[in-house]
């Protein structure tokens, strides 16, 4: 199908949707006018990640098209946790947790929308401004009402929970309800027409869309983006081990640059689309290289992605730290670090205080597997102590490296 309007037909041609709600009249709309369209985060963390990213960009691509970003931040929801597609409830965040979180990622947003005060700046919002104020009572007179519990029970997002006989606590079931109350929230307050997110989300969305018909007949619509997903096809989530998070504090830059420079040949052109602003033919000619020049396309992919997210100079040096460290041979300067307090280090320890594995069984694994090196040296005994009076290079496989060095 061919779109009309530029939002549309840029959603679609660099990968974006997975579902639309009546695309034939959003795409009327966004040629007509400017559309206000929201994103939900719910602050569960201190950083977002790569899965996230998508989002992100995905509002990005909604303004550099002519439309309104609203990143509404889930002060609220955050403190119930959405239990689409979950297997079990989230640990409740309490009310201080929730706003550190809040403050911490607000920041990655500056760096990917133009905040302002113009018709497609953007703006955040936090639904605890009107969802920490509702009333019970009233709330389900005149919201509840609109829901049937049968139909609630019927989406994809809970049944597997129902299925397996897993505990949906009545907080969790009521997620569904607040996000749908806060795409009518929105349209009311900032004429929003547009709600996005991940494909987990998609009952989430469909439900404030009827709400928003039902109890204003106000049309509003919907778009979901396929999940990213990780090697071994589970979603990529902050809640798996090794969450690429886009907050240096949470990741450095060189493991942030080296994680896209590790994509897997598959990808490369996926990602150039959703994660880049290269346009698309460029991409296509990066695309079709083949064989051991995909590895260029992979560093393109790794210098952009690291510009947009941590900066140009931050992908310039990390480009750089790679080039020699892994064409040289030589140590780089913005390796992931530790900087070790008396001297010598165990191995097991290190390995863990570098953030390379989770814990110290797998340190001991991968010593034995004889994937760890020091400057260079296979190191087979997991008693071993490193001695860092000058610094020493830990390697983990071919790709990652880091530096322990003296305090
Ligand atoms: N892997 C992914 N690919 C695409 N979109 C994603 C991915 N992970 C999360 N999202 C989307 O990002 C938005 C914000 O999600 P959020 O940061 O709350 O992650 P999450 O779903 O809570 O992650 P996790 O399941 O790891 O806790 C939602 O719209 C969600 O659908
Ligand atoms: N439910 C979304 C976050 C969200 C919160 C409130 C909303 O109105 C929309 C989305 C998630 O888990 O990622």
């Amino acid at each position: 199908m061919t779109y009309q309007s530029d939002l549309l037909t840029t959603l679609t041609s660099r990968g974006y949707v997975h579902q639309m709600t009546d695309a034939a009249a959003l795409d009327a709309l966004a040629g007509k006018q400017v559309v206000p369209g929201y994103i939900g985060f719910d602050p569960t963390a201190p950083s977002l990640h790569v899965g996230s990213l998508v989002q992100i960009m995905l509002l990005r691509r909604l303004q550099q098209t002519g439309h309104k970003p609203i990143v509404l931040m889930g002060g609220g929801t955050g403190k119930i946790g959405d239990p689409s597609f979950k297997d079990e409830a989230r640990k409740l965040l309490g009310e201080d947790g929730i706003k550190a979180n809040v403050a911490s990622i607000r920041r990655i947003f500056e760096r990917f929308l133009t905040f302002g005060d113009g018709p497609t700046d953007a703006v955040m919002l936090d639904n605890a401004e009107w969802l920490d104020a509702l009333e019970y009572i009233p709330f389900l007179r005149d919201v509840g009402q609109h829901f049937s519990v049968n139909r609630m029970l019927a989406f994809d997002s809970v049944k597997l929970r129902l299925d397996r006989e897993q505990s949906l606590s009545f907080l969790e079931f009521n997620y569904m309800i607040l996000q749908a109350y806060d795409f009518l929230e929105l349209s009311r307050r900032a004429d929003c027409r547009l709600q996005m997110g991940g494909s987990d989300q998609w009952g989430n969305i469909v439900n404030g869309i009827e709400l928003a018909r039902r109890m204003d007949s106000t049309e509003v619509y919907g778009v979901t983006t396929p999940l990213i997903t990780t090697a071994d096809g589970g979603k990529m989530g902050k809640t798996m081990s090794g969450a690429v998070w886009l907050h240096e504090d949470q990741l450095p830059h060189f493991d942030y640059w080296q994680f896209w420079r590790n994509t897997d040949d598959r990808d490369v052109g996926r990602f150039l689309k959703l994660f880049t602003d290269l346009p698309l033919d460029e991409i296509a000619r990066l695309e079709a290289l083949e064989g051991a020049e995909i590895n260029a396309a992979k560093i393109v992919l790794a210098n952009e992605a690291t510009a947009m997210c941590r900066g140009r100079e931050a992908a310039e040096q990390a480009a750089e730290t790679a080039r020699k460290t892994f064409e040289e041979g030589a140590s780089g300067d913005s390796l992931p670090s530790f900087a070790v307090p008396s001297g010598s280090i165990g191995i097991v320890e290190a390995l863990v205080a570098l953030g390379f594995v989770a814990s110290n069984g797998e340190a001991r694994r991968k010593i034995a597997e004889g994937a760890v090196r020091i400057d260079g040296e296979v190191v087979r005994e997991p008693s071993t102590s490193i001695d860092v009076s000058s610094p020493a290079r830990l390697s983990l496989g071919k790709k990652r490296h880091g530096m322990l060095t003296p305090s």
